[in-house]
């Protein structure tokens, strides 16, 4: 089964006259474990996928099928509980400063344990744990304005993959870092990818993370005009 499948999605802003088509017609699959990138321009309608895919953003048109869920067809399918797929099976990985900033780094992280019902021991211990393996151990009681980008963002990825997600959807993670953290952040998704058998959705513009992909989707005003396996481009 693929975790996340999506066909014919189209998403078009406002109405009439002023009506924008972000995307037109996508389709692809992407199946558990699977690394793979939307590359194009700004303003291509890169985001526009990761959001309608990340249920925060209603599709126009098409379908979006999620871990064996649709959960749009034209639409919201009736009765889906977004929240709810949000929570369960999603993870969110955005730029840096996103991170709650009067919370510390390990309650960042219990947040997401939190609001799925796991107790606060258990998610306190749980996020030191998960903030320890990507070398945060020392950072677990400092605020997100004591961090470095490098750091915030492992920690923001830490949060991300703490329910172990079905899919994960990361928009622009490597932009704001140097080459060195860039290729950090990376190595963890594919790490998460094989280890979890997440499924994983970046959004990039930056060329230079392009060999850690297994595909590639070209992105080019509002259509996929071209796919590449690891090693193509
Ligand atoms: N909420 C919105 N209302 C109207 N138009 C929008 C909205 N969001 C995006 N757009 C338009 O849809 C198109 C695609 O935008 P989108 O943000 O998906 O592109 P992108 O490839 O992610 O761009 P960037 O790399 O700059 O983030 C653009 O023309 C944009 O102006």
């Amino acid at each position: 089964m693929y975790a996340i499948e999506v066909e014919k999605l189209t998403k078009i802003y406002g109405k009439g006259e002023t009506a924008v088509t972000a995307i037109s017609d996508a389709n692809f699959q992407v199946k558990p474990g699977e690394l793979v990138a939307f590359l194009g321009p700004s303003g291509s309608g890169k985001t526009t996928i990761l959001t309608c895919i990340g249920l925060i953003n209603e599709p126009t048109r098409g379908k979006v099928v999620i871990d064996g869920t649709t959960v749009a067809d034209s639409g919201w399918q009736n009765g889906i509980d977004l929240k709810r797929m949000r929570r369960e099976k999603l993870g969110f990985i955005f730029q840096a400063h996103n991170l709650i900033p009067f919370l510390t780094a390990v309650e960042n992280v219990m947040v997401a344990l939190q609001i799925n019902g796991v107790g606060r021991k258990e998610a306190q211990k749980r996020s030191a744990e998960l903030l320890d393996a990507l070398n945060l151990g020392h950072r677990l009681n400092n605020y997100p304005s004591a961090l470095s980008g490098g750091e915030s963002q492992r920690v923001a990825i830490a949060r991300a993959l703490a329910n172990k997600p079905k899919v994960i959807l990361a928009d622009e993670p490597t932009a704001a870092l140097d080459t060195e953290n860039g290729k950090n952040v990376m190595a963890l998704l594919k790490l998460l990818a094989v280890e979890n058998h997440s499924a994983i959705l970046v959004v990039t513009h930056d060329h230079r993370m392009v060999e850690g992909f297994d595909r590639i989707f070209q992105v080019s005003d509002g259509r996929i005009i071209g796919e590449h396996k690891n090693g193509d481009i």
